[in-house]
């Protein structure tokens, strides 16, 4: 199987997650539009999806799905995301796709993280993918000074505006042995909008694909 065909896999497997007549959160990315077209495949049977980015917000309009405000919703049950790592304790690296500011805040109001996946992404330490961090455009310099203090090697990501109008800081050499403190060393700088460790808040289901199919680890 390709890994498109891997990421296709678990993406329709989530579906197994989504309990009728609720609002679901929706990631970003290539495995979870994978999971967009699914949820089309559903879409009578739910009230509609909360989305973690402008292109998600897009291909679940593009399908009929109804894209709510998270201002006026108090509760998602799930949120499906993919993501760049994740390590043995659900922890993940997110943001490949700039959205990581987005996806954490719907990933906090959901009561439960579905992380879909393809093998590749598993690691035994997260590092080895460089961490993104989305940071406020003035502050830039500052703050990759500041990473280069905790033992980094920040690269500016030429191009890239993040929804929220700011910049990406992808931070390589790092081999992340307590993913706590990190995010919180991180998140703690001024100008940081979010990093994208997901350590605090872990997956609570990982949906592996490989070779052999879909394997589920809770928990
Ligand atoms: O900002 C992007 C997200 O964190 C994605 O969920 C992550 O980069 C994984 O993307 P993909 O499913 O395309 O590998």
């Amino acid at each position: 199987m390709t890994q498109d065909e891997l990421k296709k896999a678990v993406g329709w497997a989530a579906l197994d997650y989504i309990t009728p007549g609720t609002i679901v959160g929706v990631g970003t990315g290539s495995t979870a539009a994978h999971f967009i077209d699914a949820l089309g495949s559903i879409k009578h049977q739910i009230e509609g999806a909360v989305s973690s980015s402008d292109a998600s917000t897009a291909k679940l309009k593009s399908l009929g799905i109804p894209v709510f405000d998270l201002n006026n919703v108090d509760r998602l049950a799930v949120y499906v995301d993919g993501a760049d790592e994740i390590n043995p304790q659900m922890q993940m690296i997110k943001g490949g796709g700039a959205a990581l500011t987005r996806e954490k805040i719907v990933a906090a109001v959901a009561d439960k993280f579905i992380c879909i996946a393809d093998a590749s992404k598993q690691v035994p330490v997260l590092g080895k993918f460089p961490l993104p961090v989305e940071v406020i455009p003035m502050a830039r310099s500052y703050v990759a000074r500041e990473l280069v203090k905790l033992g980094g090697l920040p690269e500016y990501r030429q191009s890239v505006v993040t929804d929220n109008g700011n910049v990406i800081l992808d931070v390589h050499n790092l081999s992340i042995v307590d993913p706590y403190a990190l995010e919180r060393a991180i998140n703690a700088l001024p100008g940081v909008v979010t990093v994208g460790l997901f350590a605090a808040r872990a997956a609570d289901v990982a949906l592996i694909g490989g070779p052999d199919g879909v394997r589920t680890i809770s928990k």
